[in-house]
């Protein structure tokens, strides 16, 4: 639950093919808020040592974690909201985008099996399918101390939007730009 009333920032989370696209750009069509897609900012060496089927270090993570927390930080600065997808997969990840303000994470969870078959039921994707296992291994749940709520993939995109709505204390079909 947010405690402030100053801009808030959304990191929807979770492994590959968990469905962080989908939700964020339906939060954003119903917040307004500006809107980042964490897979754009990885240098093309990460994307393309993902794309061989390697998973990446904290050490490749961490540059790309620095500046996700940044984008959010200035976006915090100028008063406007804003909305990360971001697989955020260890808390120490969670703690650098924490950095910047009052953050909070939608947590998008589900099995190896939901999610291996949405993954390779898309096409054009540079993530291999192979790459699920390492990241389901290299989750670390959302403490009880971490701002934000997990979502059941299982549950429709519309669905999981409006509840993380409700938990940021948006009503239904208001707009809320800033
Ligand atoms: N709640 C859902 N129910 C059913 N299908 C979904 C749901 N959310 C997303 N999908 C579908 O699952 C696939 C993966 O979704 P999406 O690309 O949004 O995941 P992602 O977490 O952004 O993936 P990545 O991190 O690998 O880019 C897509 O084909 C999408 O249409
Ligand atoms: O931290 C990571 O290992 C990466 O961000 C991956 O999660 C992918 O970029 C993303 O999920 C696209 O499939």
């Amino acid at each position: 639950m947010a405690t402030e009333n100053g801009p808030r920032h959304v990191v929807v989370m979770g492994v590959s093919g968990s469905g962080k696209s989908t939700v964020a750009g339906m939060l954003r069509e119903r917040t307004g808020w500006e809107f980042a897609e964490a897979d754009d900012c990885h240098p093309q060496a990460n994307i393309d040592k993902m794309a061989a089927g390697t998973p990446l270090t904290d050490e490749d993570r961490l540059p790309w974690l620095k500046a996700l927390a940044a984008w959010m930080a200035e976006r915090g600065r100028g008063g406007r909201s804003s909305i990360i997808t971001c697989s955020a997969l260890k808390r120490s990840y969670r703690d650098l985008l924490r950095e910047a303000g009052d953050v909070t994470f939608a947590h998008l969870d589900g099995t190896e099996d939901v999610l291996s078959g949405r993954m390779s039921g898309r096409s054009g994707h540079f993530m291999p399918s192979s790459l699920l296992r390492s990241q389901l291994d290299t989750l670390e749940a959302l403490g009880r101390d971490e701002r934000g709520l997990v979502l059941d993939v299982r549950r429709s995109p519309e669905d999981i939007t409006e509840e993380i709505l409700r938990h940021l204390d948006l009503a239904p079909g208001e707009s809320t730009a800033d």
